[in-house]
């Protein structure tokens, strides 16, 4: 058993389901996939409904558009109409607008202009847009489940336009979005963003592509009192209410849809922790906040600690790691992690010995107290000491080599942090990884300066590039936006009928592999994020094979090809804009 799955205890009395039928990883053919979704809504009886056409878009007769309409020009035209617009918030709505209106001008672009997109579509605006998402509401995006539908699930999913087309839902229940804590029904902009990276970032179909926001209700104050609030008013649902509603939400749902992958995106940690272990032997469904950060931060400390031990001359078994935050992405990475020392010839015990949490009552150890489920594996037995809090003497104490910030307070790793950082170490490995921006644990600014230019870095969120001593320094940006849309895709054309750790690690591998000469010379600790479609075709080919070492693969036909053959088996199943 891995040290992922023993953490994560399995719940009782759920089977691995094994291989069973064969089918093609897409039924549908390409050529027949430029019929486009158009979700046109309307009002009826007041009430907003979706609608869906199957054909493609006519061509506007003659005298419908204006005389010189051309594609490139009218890029260029959208692109100067987004940057026209000061407020981010504005462009986020923007483009939500042209996605609707031309989804391939949409996605053409934000493949074309993906460090541009991102920081728009995806964190940190769409933080934003989360926290707004009541007030600038336009019009029906994605599925809305609410606590008021249970005994009725099957029926709420079943209006769902396109039935057989799906095949990657990001479902949310608002509970803890990015670290802007519950959102309640405002988390479905994060579901949307997500998909909208597997569309531009791994090619999949836009209308394979289902957002879901489970109304649970919300302890969101604020929201309540809000008379534009979009949801429920009521707290939020918890414990057994809470889980009849989810098993009967995955059940519908792998009945409505049987080729379709779940991510679970933003549940608050126990929920994260506990519908991860419940569902992933029976459903093919992962969690991007533990699984999914942890794989993209397994992949940037692969490629720092290289850089660290080549400066240091300590082996990379040695390094010690320190996290500051111990929630779902916290202890998500740190059982990630593991295989970093595993991989590297350390037993489940030594690697687990690299290891020290910090949460909000300090250092994580056993003679402490009572201690939450999920932190009790890392909870260290070798410190017997008083509780310590202070940050400082934390790192005084464990020395690490890393120091992986998870835990949402903003600027937390303070100059003196980052000093003493760089004062213990040659080329310090610093990852403020807590989403979004404002909410940092520093700037790439603050790095680069207190440790005079030696800081490996990545953040959660983007930063801009830096300049020291005339040398030009790029911010790594470990997010798991790097990981999620090839591990999906893989799944997805795998048909694996679970997400097996083995398949999460390949992502992670796949991706620190995925370097490039010259991104190498440019000390990046993962590649330009220009290269997404490629880097998520090599991620998903890893993430196929790893399925069918597991055997969990339903496409066995993909076992019979060579290693290129799958690769452009995976490219030829990407949709284009
Ligand atoms: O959405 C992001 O930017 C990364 C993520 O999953 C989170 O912070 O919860
Ligand atoms: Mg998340």
């Amino acid at each position: 058993m891995s040290c992922v799955t023993a953490l994560i205890h399995q719940a009782s009395g759920i089977r691995q389901r094994g291989p069973n039928r064969v089918i093609t990883p897409t039924e549908v053919s390409f050529d027949t996939l430029i019929m486009t979704i158009v979700l046109t809504p309307y009002w009826s009886n007041g009430v907003q409904k979706l609608k869906v056409a199957h054909q493609p878009p006519a061509k506007p007769k003659h005298g419908l558009t204006p005389p010189t309409l051309d594609d490139e020009t009218h890029a260029t035209r959208c692109l100067l109409q987004l940057r026209s617009k000061d407020k981010n918030i504005e462009k986020y709505i923007y483009l939500s607008m042209l996605k609707e209106q031309d989804p391939n001008m949409f996605y053409r672009l934000c493949l074309r202009y993906m460090s541009e997109f991102t920081p728009i579509i995806y964190t940190p605006t769409v933080g934003d847009a989360c926290l707004q998402y009541s007030h600038i509401y336009r019009r029906p995006e994605g599925l809305f489940i609410s606590i008021k539908d249970k005994g009725n699930i099957r029926n709420v999913i079943r209006n769902w336009p396109k039935l057989d087309e799906a095949r990657i839902s990001v479902v949310t229940d608002g509970s803890r979005i990015l670290g802007l804590g519950d959102l309640g029904v405002n988390g479905m902009p994060i579901s949307i963003g997500k998909l909208s990276l597997y569309i531009a970032g791994a090619g999949i179909r836009p209308w394979s592509t289902i957002p879901i926001c489970l109304d649970l209700g919300t302890n969101n104050q604020k929201f309540l009192d809000d008379p534009l609030y979009l949801g429920l008013r009521r707290k939020r649902a918890a414990g057994e209410e809470m889980t009849e509603f989810m098993d009967e939400f995955m059940r519908e749902m792998s009945l409505a849809f049987p080729k379709l992958l779940v991510q679970f995106e933003d549940f608050s940690t126990d929920a994260a922790f506990l519908y991860l272990s419940r569902y992933r032997h029976q459903y093919p469904v992962f969690n991007d906040d533990i699984q999914g950060t942890g794989a993209v931060v397994l992949s940037g400390l692969i490629n720092a600690a290289r850089l660290s031990s080549q400066a240091s001359g300590r082996p990379i078994t040695d390094h010690r790691i320190l996290f500051f935050g111990a929630g779902s992405a916290g202890v998500g990475v740190a059982m990630q992690l593991m295989s970093f020392f595993t991989l590297n010839g350390l037993s489940e015990e030594e690697a687990r010995r690299r290891i020290w949490l910090v949460d909000s009552g300090g250092l994580v150890f056993d003679k402490r107290g009572k201690l939450a489920e999920h932190k009790k594996y890392f909870s260290r037995n070798d410190y017997e000491g008083p509780p310590i809090t202070d940050i400082l003497e934390i790192i005084d104490y464990v020395k690490p080599t890393a120091l992986l910030g998870l835990s949402t307070i903003s600027n937390a790793f303070t100059p003196s942090v980052i000093r003493l950082m760089a004062a213990l170490n040659p080329r310090p490995i610093i990852f403020p990884l807590s989403n979004p921006v404002r909410l940092s644990e520093c700037s790439f600014h603050d790095a680069v300066e207190h440790t005079q230019g030696t800081v490996l870095f990545a953040s959660g969120s983007p930063f801009p590039e830096e300049e020291h001593e005339g040398r030009k320094m790029y911010p790594g940006q470990g997010n798991n936006m790097y990981i999620f849309p090839g591990l999906g895709l893989g799944s997805i054309l795998a048909r694996a009928t679970s997400v097996t750790d083995s398949m999460v690690e390949a992502s992670s591998l796949g991706l620190a592999g995925a370097l490039t000469e010259e991104e190498h010379a440019m000390g990046l600790l993962y590649p330009r994020i220009e290269r997404i479609r490629e880097i998520s075709a090599h991620i998903a080919k890893e993430v196929v094979r790893a399925a069918q070492k597991a055997g969990v693969d339903r496409s066995t036909e993909l076992r019979k090809l060579s290693d290129q053959e799958l690769l452009e088996f995976v490219q030829s199943k990407m949709w284009n804009p």
